[in-house]
């Protein structure tokens, strides 16, 4: 891990102050115990839903979607994959640098050969693709349109490289929070989009 202090070139230092790691740290645990108490029946379809029609109303065909192979306990989006590459959207997925690089998207199509990367992973093989639209996955999030996520920083970096491309974040309304800590690489997303409703910030 990177000393607290040690500065980057833009003379942000390189991880957050010690008392805001810990806040965002503590938050994950309890937001991981509710997600895995709390499972709404039908929730995780309504929302694959949602963002399936966002991206009808978002984009055009042919266009570049990044969505997330699942993780245990997160909301399984490969039904948004499937509909996606059938309406002819290209669907995009991350590969999992080692820490502190931004993530890569690899095109993905139901014949693909998955490949296992980092934290438990799944990734396509295949040339990195730039995306069009990312859907952002939310381990919490506020109306601010803040988030937090595992911890990697991965969305983060990679929004940071991404300057003008639409980052839709995505969850479950349960996974709310009055406010996220932040620091200074939190970007907030401009929509987010639960099982209920677009949060437009
Ligand atoms: N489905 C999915 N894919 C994704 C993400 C995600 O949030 N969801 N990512 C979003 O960035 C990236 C992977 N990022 C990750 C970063 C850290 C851990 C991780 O640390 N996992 C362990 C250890 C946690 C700990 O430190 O205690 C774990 O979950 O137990 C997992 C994924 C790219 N792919
Ligand atoms: N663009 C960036 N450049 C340098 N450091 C960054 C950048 N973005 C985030 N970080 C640092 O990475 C660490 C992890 O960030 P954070 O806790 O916000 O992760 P997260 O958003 O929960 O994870 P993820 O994006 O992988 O889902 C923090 O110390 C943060 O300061």
């Amino acid at each position: 891990m990177a000393a607290p202090h040690t500065s980057s070139p833009s003379g942000l230092p390189e991880s957050d102050p010690p008392a805001l790691a810990a806040a965002k740290a503590d938050l994950r645990r309890r937001l991981r115990a509710l997600r895995a108490a709390a499972p709404l029946p039908g929730a995780g379809a309504t929302l694959v839903r949602r963002m399936a029609d966002h991206v009808r109303a978002a984009l055009p065909p042919g266009g570049c979607v990044a969505a997330v192979w699942p993780l245990p306990g997160e909301v399984d989006l490969r039904g948004l994959c499937a509909v996606l590459h059938e309406d002819g959207y290209g669907v995009l997925l991350p590969r999992t640098p080692p820490r502190g690089q931004p993530l890569s998207f690899h095109r993905w199509c139901p014949e693909a050969t998955m490949c296992a990367g980092r934290f438990g992973t799944l990734h396509p093989d295949g040339a990195s693709v730039r995306p069009d639209l990312v859907f952002v996955p939310l381990l919490g999030f506020d109306r601010r349109g803040f988030r937090l996520g595992y911890g990697g920083g991965y969305y983060d970096r990679t929004l940071a490289e991404l300057p003008g491309v639409p980052a839709i974040g995505f969850g479950l309304s349960a996974q709310e929070v009055p406010a996220v800590p932040v620091g200074p690489y939190d970007v907030p997303l401009p929509f987010i989009v639960t099982e209920r409703e677009v949060i437009r910030v």
